[in-house]
């Protein structure tokens, strides 16, 4: 079943079409990667998913349910959750201290203080089995500001993980990281999302983690759809070559 499915989704900026009638679907359990020249209409697509933005025609339905102008805190609480390109991690906060943040707010939603206040060690426990599972558990007791730049992004993710969600929205997830943590990132991604049946999407320029890492590519030329299939049959397009992965 699709989690997430946009029908002739558009969206204009006075007179520039920056995305032009996508559609597009993404299953449970799957990882997806979306590719494109600059200025392709990537990151206006997924702020359009995420409810940064408003489409100006066509739907969005997520968990079955049409979006429509939902907000972006409302998106995140039906489990349509985005990490950010630059990471949005507390670096005053240790690392324990951020994921617990993570799944305090995931638990707001549906506790009340008492019930949260029970649940104080269960958050410890769950938070500390997250870095470890992130290969973080170890400098759990570090404020954030004392790990380097590709661990900040691993611990981004191991948070927006913490939410639990049902789609998980990744912008350049490896960017200004060093080659060997791109695919650290990408792998302890990959074997969370094994142990679940939610859905990752993720922008991405480097094609060599996109054809690892991805179970199937969506490329987008100049707001539209170029072509949507497997990594082997997507990268090996003749346009995609030319027009995103710079070969003549
Ligand atoms: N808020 C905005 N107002 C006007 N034009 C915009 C706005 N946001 C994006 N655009 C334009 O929409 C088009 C698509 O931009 P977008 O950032 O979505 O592309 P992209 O594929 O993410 O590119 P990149 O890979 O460089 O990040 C571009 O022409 C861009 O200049």
């Amino acid at each position: 079943m699709a989690v997430l499915q946009t029908k002739e989704l558009t969206k204009q900026f006075g007179e520039l079409t920056a995305v032009e009638e996508v559609d597009f679907q993404i299953e449970r359990g799957e990882i997806v990667g979306i590719i494109g020249p600059n200025g392709a209409g990537k990151t206006t697509f997924v702020n359009l998913l995420t409810g940064v933005l408003n489409a100006t025609v066509g739907d969005i339905i997520f968990g079955g349910e049409p979006l429509k102008n939902a907000p972006v805190h409302d998106r995140a609480n039906r489990g349509l959750v985005r990490s950010f390109q630059i990471p949005q991690v507390c670096d005053d906060l240790t690392l324990l201290e951020n994921v617990r943040s993570a799944i305090l707010s995931r638990e707001q939603r549906n506790s009340s203080l008492f019930s949260l206040l029970l649940w104080e060690d269960e958050s410890r426990s769950e938070a500390i089995e997250l870095l470890n599972e992130f290969g973080l558990g170890e400098r759990q007791n570090l404020s954030a500001e004392a790990i380097p730049h590709g661990d900040k992004k691993i611990l981004d993710v191991c948070m927006s993980v913490a939410m639990e969600p049902e789609l998980l929205i990744l912008d350049e997830p490896t960017s200004g990281v060093a080659t060997e943590n791109k695919h650290e990132i990408m792998k302890r991604l990959r074997n969370y999302f094994e142990t679940t049946d939610s859905a990752v999407l993720f922008i991405e320029h480097d094609m060599e983690l996109v054809a690892e890492y991805a179970d199937r590519v969506f490329a987008m030329d100049q707001g539209r759809k170029l072509i949507d299939g497997p990594p082997e049959e997507v990268l090996e397009d003749e346009t995609v070559k030319r027009r995103i992965r710079g070969e003549e």
